[in-house]
């Protein structure tokens, strides 16, 4: 035989298994044939075949096709992906359609066209191949999904604040509803809505994460969306948008409140429908995706203003959880300190065991309006600057006296003046980047492309 791929061919009459044999033989590897279906389950738990060939009926003088229906469910709850060709009697299209909702790939009538027979379990085999890819590639995605939450470690905090936080999740995670996280930039939404995903029962499955403050409004709908081959200049080849990526786990849409007016329609429509139309598709795809959003605007207010749709708002907060700035959980600062020692003395290597009192009454004392960003960056520095084992109040360098940027002031240096500006205008505004990007006069995806580029 020089073919590939396995076949079992199930079918009581034993001329025909004859004949299927001798001339499907070299296409395949292994041909088997059984011309009882009841000994078929026993044949399976010794052999994984790649394609199977089912007679529709079994019993002389039965002609319902309801023995083959069942026996095709039979093999495809021994192998969800296994194919199965049916072979039917004339003109009992009907039954091959019905089988075909049950799972079979294609049918082939008993009129006897050896090449359609031939090039029908060709295809079979064929997609065999792919449904076995697609299913080590999603066994690989969920190792790689499974060490990447593993990885994920973090601060709970025992603020009243944070545990009413963790209260809420622990009781939402596990459900399929939305959720918006409202909260200063900084305060955590990202690290709450990987949390919610990994409690949930997706948590296999991918998390995919839209900043939509950093997307420019024209590329709002593809990067959502998906587009088609030709669907504009540029579309070189058919791309997917989040929401198909996202399909089966979790889509974070982070920076709601930007999304445009006109896109609100969509993105709505999207989630209510669990269908979205690639650009440039004319036919509609379905996605299963569990919405997480999260803002620092108030959505209310952008309502009352008409700048945010209030059926998508009550879309996406069918459950609210606000993260509180970490000014109002000064609590948590200590076992925040102690985990970004820990973290960054781990990774610059440095033999810092912990802070002195007066280190943390210093990082209490502060505002943070940065917040917990903020607080991470502050204690990397501390750690990067010090010699010592122990932190002191000296060693926290905070607000302004952190900014080592700040003597360049007198610099002509655009590069530095303009990170320089940058940093200011961030602290000025509380972290808030909508804020600070109409202080410096840009939008906010450039003042993103600029935070990355000087990795602030
Ligand atoms: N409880 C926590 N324990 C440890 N690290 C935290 C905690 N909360 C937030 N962080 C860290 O603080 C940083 C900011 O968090 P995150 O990005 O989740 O905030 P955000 O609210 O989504 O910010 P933005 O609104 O700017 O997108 C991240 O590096 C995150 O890992």
């Amino acid at each position: 035989m020089s073919g590939k791929g396995k076949l079992l061919i199930i079918d009581d009459n034993e001329e025909l298994l004859f004949a299927f044999k001798l001339y499907l033989n070299r296409h395949f590897s292994k041909i088997d044939t059984i011309r009882n279906p009841n000994q078929m389950l026993s044949k399976l738990e010794g052999e994984v075949y790649d394609v199977y060939m089912l007679d529709m009926n079994f019993k002389a003088g039965v002609n319902s096709g309801n023995e083959g229906l069942y026996w095709l469910k039979r093999i495809m709850e021994f192998d969800s992906n296994a194919c199965v060709v049916l072979i039917t009697a004339y003109g009992d299209v009907e039954l091959a359609v019905k089988a075909m909702k049950e799972g079979a790939v294609d049918f082939v009538q008993k009129s006897w066209d050896e090449n359609k027979i031939l090039s029908t379990l060709l295809a079979a085999y064929k997609l065999r191949i792919s449904k076995l890819e697609i299913r080590g590639l999603k066994e690989k995605q969920k190792q790689i999904n499974h060490h990447i939450n593993k990885n994920s470690q973090f601060v709970r905090g025992k603020s009243d604040a944070m545990k009413e936080v963790f209260r809420t999740l622990d009781k939402v995670a596990k459900t399929e509803a939305n959720i918006l996280l409202v909260g200063e930039n900084g305060t955590g939404k990202e690290l709450i809505a990987r949390e919610i995903h990994l409690l949930s029962d997706r948590s296999d499955q991918v998390f995919v994460h839209l900043d939509l403050g950093a997307l420019s409004e024209s590329l709002f709908e593809s990067e959502l969306f998906g587009y088609k081959k030709g669907a504009f200049t540029d579309a070189k080849e058919d791309r997917m948008g989040r929401f198909e990526l996202a399909s089966g786990g979790t889509l974070f849409l982070d920076e709601i409140g930007n999304v445009p007016m006109h896109l609100q329609t969509k993105l709505l429509t999207a989630i209510q429908n669990k269908q979205i139309v690639p650009l440039g598709g004319n036919s509609s795809v379905d996605v299963d995706v569990r919405i997480v959003a999260a803002t620092n605007s108030d959505l209310f207010e952008m309502v009352a203003k008409g700048t945010f749709r209030e059926d998508l708002l009550y879309r996406l907060n069918t459950i609210a959880i606000t993260l509180p700035p970490l000014r109002e959980r000064i609590e948590d600062i200590p076992e925040l300190a102690d985990f970004f020692l820990q973290k960054y003395a781990d990774l610059y290597k440095k033999k810092i065991v912990h802070f002195e009192k007066s280190a943390i009454k210093k990082l209490t004392q502060y505002t943070w309006p940065g917040n917990i960003r903020e607080f991470q960056h502050i204690i990397e520095k501390s750690v990067i600057l010090s010699n010592t084992e122990k932190l002191t109040a000296s060693d926290i360098l905070l607000g302004e006296g952190a900014m080592s940027t700040k003597r360049k002031t007198d610099s002509f240096n655009l590069t530095e003046n303009e990170k320089l500006l940058i940093e200011q205008a961030i602290k000025h505004t509380g972290g808030n980047m909508s804020l600070a990007a109409k202080e410096l006069g840009i939008n906010r995806s450039t003042l993103y492309d600029k935070i990355k580029k000087y990795d602030l």
